[in-house]
C-alpha cells in the first residue's frame, strides 16, 4: 500500500449502530491507506460510547490504524483507545493529557486560529486541527479556515496539522498542496455512492495526484 505524506483521518458518522457500522469500517480500512479513525458519537450515553469502542477499536488497531475517541479522555483511557481529540469547549488540553498519559495521542481543534494552534502546539498537542475548509452538513461549523493557514503552519511548525470540514476527493488538492498532514473526513467517505472502500481509494488517488 502506497503511503503518501498527507494521509486520511476518518471520522465516524455522529450516530451509528456498532454492529452495522463494523463492516463499513472494515471495508474502508481494507481498501487503502488510512492513518487514523476517530470515533465521534454525539448525544449518546457513556455506555453507548464504550460499546462502540469495544466493537470498532479492534478493527482499526488490528490493521495498524490509530483509534482516537472524540471528546471523552476518561473513556479513551478506560477503553484502550490510542488517544483523544478535544475541542475548545471540551476538557482542556492539559487535563486531557493528564488523563490519557504521555504515550497517548491528544489532538486539539483550533478552528481558524493561529493563536490557538500555537498554544496547543507549545502545550504538547500531537496535532492541531483547522477547519472548516468547505461547507459541511455533518455539523454546524461556526468557523471558516483557508488553505493559507495550513501553508503558514506547516512551513513554521513541526507539529502535524489536520484539515477538516467538507473535504471531498474533488476539493482536497489545495489542502494537500498547502501542507495538510491529514485530511479528516466524514461525509465523503461514509456517504460515498460506491461505498467507503471506493471512497478511500479515490482519496488516496487524489492525495497522490496533489503531491505530484
Ligand atoms: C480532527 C478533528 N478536528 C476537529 C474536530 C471538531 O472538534 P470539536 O470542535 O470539539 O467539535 P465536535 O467534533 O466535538 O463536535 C474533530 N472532532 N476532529
Ligand atoms: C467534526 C467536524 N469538525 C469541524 C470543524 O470545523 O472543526 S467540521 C466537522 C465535520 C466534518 O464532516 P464532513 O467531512 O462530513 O464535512
Ligand atoms: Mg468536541
Amino acid at each position: 500500500m502506497t503511503e503518501t505524506a498527507c494521509r486520511l483521518y476518518l471520522v465516524t458518522p455522529p450516530v451509528l449502530e456498532p454492529a452495522a457500522f463494523a463492516p463499513k469500517l472494515t471495508e474502508a480500512l481494507d481498501a487503502g491507506d488510512v492513518a487514523c479513525v476517530q470515533l465521534r458519537l454525539k448525544d449518546c450515553s457513556d455506555d453507548a460510547v464504550r460499546r462502540a469502542c469495544d466493537a470498532l477499536r479492534p478493527i482499526a488497531q488490528e490493521r495498524g490504524v490509530a483509534f482516537i475517541l472524540n471528546d471523552h479522555p476518561e473513556l479513551a483511557r478506560e477503553t484502550g483507545c490510542d488517544g483523544v481529540h478535544v475541542g475548545q469547549q471540551d476538557t482542556p488540553y492539559a487535563q486531557a493529557r493528564r488523563i490519557v498519559g504521555n504515550d497517548a495521542i491528544v489532538g486539539v481543534t483550533c478552528h481558524d486560529s493561529r493563536h490557538l494552534a500555537m498554544e496547543a502546539g507549545e502545550a504538547g498537542a500531537d496535532y492541531v486541527a483547522f477547519g472548516a475548509f468547505f461547507p459541511t452538513t455533518t455539523k454546524d461549523a461556526a468557523f471558516k479556515a483557508e488553505p493559507e493557514l495550513l501553508r503558514w503552519w506547516s512551513e513554521l511548525m513541526e507539529v502535524p496539522c489536520v484539515a477538516i470540514g467538507g473535504i471531498t476527493q474533488e476539493n482536497c488538492g489545495p489542502l494537500v498542496s498547502a501542507g495538510a498532514d491529514f485530511l479528516a473526513v466524514v461525509g465523503a467517505v461514509w456517504n460515498h455512492p460506491d461505498g467507503p472502500g471506493a471512497a478511500v481509494k479515490a482519496f488516496n488517488a487524489a492525495i497522490a495526484a496533489a503531491e505530484g
